[in-house]
């Protein structure tokens, strides 16, 4: 559906904001791009769009290059941050707008937007004033006319950036329960990695206009590729380490690691969920540092341990057996959340 080949961008001669961007977006998949700041998420979209010419490498869509096809012949539907809603219309009217381009008829269109509107939360919201809207509110109405006309690609760049916590939980789950029933290939750009874990089949993690791993969300939580990726997901357990056989020598002591994992020395990931609680005496002996309440259904603590020697090691366990701040606490190591990872 989608192929960027090679793809460099700049805004300024010789400060890349891509910097050869392979990428493949098979038909219906979702792909989230993720990314710091400034990593070159929105500039592919633009890309994409046709708002920003490549200096080098090729864009195809649906097997046609679109070297020198103008934005309005691209098919793809764009949403941006900022949502850029018609003020002189009424909601309605920004909702149908792609559709009135399109020739839909006036009965169908009104079905579709109605629909739409219930959709993001709006319903019966069509005569409204975009002026008389919230922030939020216009983001919604801007995602309802992106999806209005059903591009064959639709681009969204932080579809949900202002909406309050609750509001995204919902509409994150119905916008990927929408996308499965409209068969729509998704670009998007979130820096939310709960809202990706949830909309994307897979994700694709920038760094300095790279892409640093491609993978399902699985995939790439389970096994970042880099220690940039892994510290970006929030992973703070990254030290120095010298795998041989099935032992990892690291500042914490010796830890297993799976079978198969390469020799010689590395970066060495320990997933917090890895780090299991024992008695003192049989683990790492460790004292809690601080602990962080991370809500939800799983209701779940992050501990900060602070070991004799060695860096701080974050542990997760459940509220029930969150030991207090300050007790004494061994750690042990689960081989399968040691993880080797890679340079770059
Ligand atoms: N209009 C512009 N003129 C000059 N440089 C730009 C322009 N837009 C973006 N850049 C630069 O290109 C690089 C990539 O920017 P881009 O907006 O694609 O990043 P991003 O990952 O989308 O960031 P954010 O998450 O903050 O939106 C950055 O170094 C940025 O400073």
């Amino acid at each position: 559906m989608l192929r960027l080949d090679g793809v460099t961008a700049e805004y300024e001669a010789g400060r890349r904001a891509l910097d050869g961007v392979d990428l493949d977006v098979a038909d219906h998949e979702t792909v989230c791009v993720l990314g710091p700041s400034g990593s070159g998420k929105s500039t592919l979209l633009r890309v994409v769009a046709g708002l920003h010419t490549p200096r080098t490498g090729r864009v195809v869509l649906s097997g046609h290059d679109q070297d020198g096809v103008p934005p309005h012949r691209r098919e793809v539907g764009l949403m941006f941050q900022d949502h850029q809603l018609f003020p002189q219309r009424d909601v309605g009217g920004n909702v149908a707008f792609g559709l009135r381009m399109r020739g839909t008829g006036r009965r169908e269109a009104r079905t579709r937007v109605a629909g739409l509107l219930a959709l993001v939360g709006l319903p019966g919201a069509e005569r409204r004033p975009v002026a008389a809207l919230s922030g939020g509110e216009q983001q919604r109405v801007a995602l309802a006319r992106a999806l209005a006309p059903r591009p064959r690609l639709l681009m969204l760049d932080e579809p949900l950036g202002q909406l309050d916590r609750g509001l995204r939980e919902r509409l994150v789950v119905e916008l990927s329960a929408l996308f499965r029933e409209l068969r729509t290939t998704v670009l998007a750009v979130t820096h939310d990695q709960g809202e990706a874990f949830v909309l994307a089949d897979r994700v694709v993690v920038m760094n300095e206009g790279r892409i640093a791993q491609t993978g399902t969300p699985l995939e790439v939580w389970q096994r970042p590729a880099s220690e940039f990726v892994a510290r970006f997901l929030g992973f703070d357990n990254v030290v120095a380490a010298t795998v041989q056989g099935a032992v990892a020598d690291t500042p914490w002591g010796k830890l297993p690691v799976e079978d198969g994992t390469p020799p010689g020395a590395c970066r060495l990931l320990v997933r917090p969920a890895g780090v299991r609680l024992t008695a003192p005496e049989d683990g790492l002996r460790c004292r809690v540092e601080a602990r962080t309440f991370r809500g939800g259904d799983a209701a779940s603590v992050t501990l900060l341990l602070r070991p004799a020697d060695g860096p701080r090691l974050e542990a997760s366990c459940s509220l029930r057996e969150a030991p207090a701040n300050g007790a004494e606490v061994g750690a042990a190591f689960d081989g399968r959340d040691v993880i080797r990872l890679g340079a770059g």
